[in-house]
């Protein structure tokens, strides 16, 4: 498997005093999400101290019994394994996930006895808020000039945190953690441990990325290649399942409320309009009916 190293952006280009810096950080982040969807940034503003302090409480969460997980309300009722859907192993995905949305985040009830995973979660889904909305209004301001802005199309009420863990799969190499799939959001940013696991579809092949312990991954999701106009890419991705390792990853994903609607920033535009409830509500059936997600095809002109 060939491995790429993706783009990799230095975010403190963007506080630099020198306006050439900063619009060329911006102007690298624009041409990675047309050219390759997936980017890593580096000097995100995260710090490394809460970075570890998560993945610390994620293990906490996950190493407890499959019966609190499962059915103690934990995190929202939130917790996942498997693919519910799946006839046959294509579909399936040997992972298990905590999937909260961050109107949740900070609701003691949601938390039982888990009290320090509550103020670490409230502390780093603020942190990926406030990295998703930067980038999210760089990649948007490139586009729209003044017509849009990121904060008619975005909305806190939807995004989401998803806690994945990837335990060791003693059974095939063909298993998959997670199985190919483009996200339905505007964007996603993943937090993953040094394991690797991770791979995209790059002009018409699989690579597998490079784990960076500096860095964080963002890729483009289905809404934002529908109001770009397919000029910023909604890539394909998969998670291999490891038979000796087991794998964690967080990824937060930037969401718009329900009921707006996605339409194109340009002329003629290659989709039709919806809300993300429709595209939300399209993806769960087809899900359901065919064991795989369609996403965006269904709804070209
Ligand atoms: C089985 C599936 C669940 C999922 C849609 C999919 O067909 C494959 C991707 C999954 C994913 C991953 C990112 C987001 O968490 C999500 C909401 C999405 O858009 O695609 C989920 C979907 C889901 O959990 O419904
Ligand atoms: O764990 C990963 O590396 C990817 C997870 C992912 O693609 C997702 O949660 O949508
Ligand atoms: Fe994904």
């Amino acid at each position: 498997m060939e491995e790429c190293q993706l783009p990799l952006i230095d975010l403190s280009g963007l506080n630099s005093h020198d306006q050439k810096e900063t619009n060329a950080c911006a102007a690298a982040i624009c041409r990675a999400s047309s050219e390759w969807g997936f980017f890593q940034v580096v000097n995100h503003g995260i710090s490394p101290e809460l970075l570890s302090k998560m993945r610390r409480e994620q293990e906490l969460l996950f190493q407890t019994p499959f019966e609190i997980k499962a059915t103690c309300g934990l995190l929202n009722n939130s917790y996942r394994w498997g693919s519910p859907t799946a006839t046959c192993p294509k579909h399936f995905s040997w992972s298990e996930a905590f999937h909260i949305p961050l109107t949740k985040i900070n609701e003691q009830a949601c938390y039982g006895d888990f009290t320090s995973l509550r103020v670490v979660m409230t502390e780093f889904a603020a942190a990926m808020s406030k990295l998703a909305w930067l980038l999210a209004r760089i990649l948007v301001d490139n586009l729209s000039h003044q017509r849009d802005t990121v904060d008619n199309i975005c909305h806190e009420s939807t995004c989401f945190l998803r806690l994945n863990r990837y335990p060791v799969c003693p059974i095939s190499a063909e298993i998959f953690g997670f199985v190919p799939h483009t996200d339905s959001d505007f964007l996603t940013i993943l937090y993953q441990d040094q394991v690797g696991g991770l791979q995209l579809m790059k002009d018409s092949k699989w690579v597998a990325v490079k784990p960076n312990q500096d860095a964080l991954i963002v890729n483009i999701g289905d809404l934002f290649q529908a109001w770009s106009n397919d000029i910023y890419k909604s890539v394909e991705h998969k998670v291999i399942a490891n038979g000796k390792k087991e794998r964690y990853s967080i990824a937060y994903f930037l969401c718009p409320s329900y009921d707006s609607l996605i339409g194109s920033c340009k002329e003629p535009s290659i989709y039709q309009k919806f809300t993300f409830r429709e595209y939300r509500n399209q993806v769960q059936e087809d899900v359901k009916k065919n064991g795989h997600k369609i996403g965006l095809p269904r709804f070209l002109l």
